[in-house]
């Protein structure tokens, strides 16, 4: 039977901060579900109006959703080029994951390739959204409650460290168990890369289709928000294993956060730029969108650039792509990357990745707030994900962090922050 972890200082504001943010997460996804299809679409002003029970609940969208669930789990069971070990856990052992997100990628575009040949209607997806999105949240939180209760049954050593405070709210909220599986199936490594990040390529092409549908075909800032954001996946999904080191992995439990942030968060608030231009279409000549396409580019460069430099030097410090690069020893016996991307700033990763935020909302315009929430609440999400990297950095690391701070003051931005 499980017994309470170690103490660890409480985040997100403790049980009543959890407890907000269990109520505020699925409000604002309604939310912006709504604002993006109202004429004003204002991020900040109130909603068009509050749906009816019978917009939110359909049984269609339960059925989807579970025929999308039960898709991915079959995918992520097929034999897979490649299986590798996690890291090391508390009691020396180590999980096996396959390695095969990106052929799930590829399988399921082909699936829907094949449905399209038929004549499967995927743009009518567009105006399932707000019933998918309510049937998925209610989903969450029963599947949350699952976690919960078999984290009942863990070992104390497969108890995550910030989810075992006593608190039932709080531990709901950030997960107990730190790798709940049934057998070989890892739910928390399923879900951070599978039914998520595939729905949201999917939920934008829906969107794409329909706007061809409504208009003849569909617009160039459509286009491109499809093709930058098929990219990230992409990207994401071919280097799946990157995921394994990740705080989301080895440090946090499984609980409504992860699930919700990966199911419902992902697919449905990080398609907004899509949603929004269905609605609101906007012109966009060649000449900008030459340089939207610049941006994006320059933000994958450093994004892609500067977590294969830490990917392959933690992997294999002698690989000549990182052998030259200056480090400082710890501790621990590992090193710390003080040139190349991580000698410019402590979270170059971090920097791509808003850089391409921010590419993703300009094909939308100026006009509106709206489709520049995913940049707004990305960096938030950033500074806060930053801030607790580096406690736990110091934590491992101590003396030799600190050194780092100093050879390398800025956080994400040169000379800014
Ligand atoms: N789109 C989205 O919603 C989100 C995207 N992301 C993206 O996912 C990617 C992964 O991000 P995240 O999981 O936060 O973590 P990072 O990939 O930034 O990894 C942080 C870890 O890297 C190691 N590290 C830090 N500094 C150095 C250094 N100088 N030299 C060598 N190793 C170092 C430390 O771990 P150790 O020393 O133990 O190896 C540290 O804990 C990022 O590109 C991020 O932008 C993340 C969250 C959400
Ligand atoms: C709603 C909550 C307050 C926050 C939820 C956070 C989650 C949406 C993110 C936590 C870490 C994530 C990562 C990714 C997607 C978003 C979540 C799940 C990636 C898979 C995105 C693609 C990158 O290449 C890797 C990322 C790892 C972390």
């Amino acid at each position: 039977m499980a017994s309470q972890g170690p103490q660890a200082p409480l985040e997100f504001g403790g049980p009543l901060g959890a407890a907000a943010l269990m109520l505020l997460l699925p409000a604002t996804t309604i939310h912006l579900l709504l604002v993006a299809r109202s004429g004003p679409a204002r991020l900040l002003g109130p909603p068009p109006h509050l749906p009816g029970l019978s917009a939110l609940w359909s049984p269609p969208a339960l059925l989807l959703l579970l025929t999308w669930l039960g898709l991915q789990a079959a995918l992520y069971l097929l034999p897979a080029r490649k299986v590798t070990e996690g890291l090391e856990l508390k009691d020396k052992s180590r999980l096996r994951y396959p390695i095969n997100g990106f052929q799930a990628l590829v399988l399921t575009a082909l699936l829907v390739g094949l449905g399209l040949s038929v004549g499967l209607p995927l743009g009518m997806l567009s105006d399932m959204l707000l019933p998918l999105a309510f049937t998925t949240t209610l989903t969450t939180f029963i599947f949350s409650f699952l976690l919960y209760m078999k984290a009942q049954m863990a070992p104390p050593s497969g108890l995550a460290p910030g989810g075992n405070s006593g608190n039932t709210i709080y531990d709901f909220f950030m997960g107990r168990e730190l790798n709940p599986r049934i057998c070989s199936f890892d739910f928390k490594y399923f879900c951070e890369l599978r039914p998520g990040l595939i729905g949201w390529v999917l939920i934008n092409l829906a969107l794409l289709m329909q706007e061809a549908e409504l208009r003849g075909s569909p617009s160039l800032a459509m286009w491109l928000v499809n093709g930058f954001q098929l990219l990230y996946v992409g990207d994401a999904l071919w280097h799946e294993e990157a995921v394994l080191t990740t705080m989301d992995i080895t440090h946090d439990g499984f609980g409504f956060m992860l699930a919700f942030g990966d199911l419902v968060w992902v697919p449905f608030t990080y398609s907004l730029q899509a949603q929004f231009l269905l609605h609101h279409p906007q012109p966009l000549g060649p000449p900008t969108a030459l340089v939207i396409c610049l941006i994006n580019a320059v933000g994958y460069y450093i994004f892609r650039g500067a977590n294969s430099q830490k990917n392959t030097f933690r992997k294999n410090p002698s690989d000549p792509s990182v052998a030259g690069l200056e480090t400082i020893p710890t501790a621990t016996g590992k090193r710390l990357l003080v040139s190349g991307w991580w000698g410019m700033v402590r979270h170059p990763n971090y920097l791509g990745d808003l850089v391409m935020a921010l590419a993703w909302s300009l094909p939308c315009g100026l006009s509106h707030l709206l489709p520049y929430f995913y940049f707004l609440y990305f960096l938030a999400l950033l500074v806060h994900r930053e801030a607790r990297d580096e406690r736990q950095c110091l934590q491992k690391y101590g003396r030799a962090w600190q050194e780092y701070c100093q050879r390398v003051p800025y956080r994400i931005i040169p000379y800014i922050y």
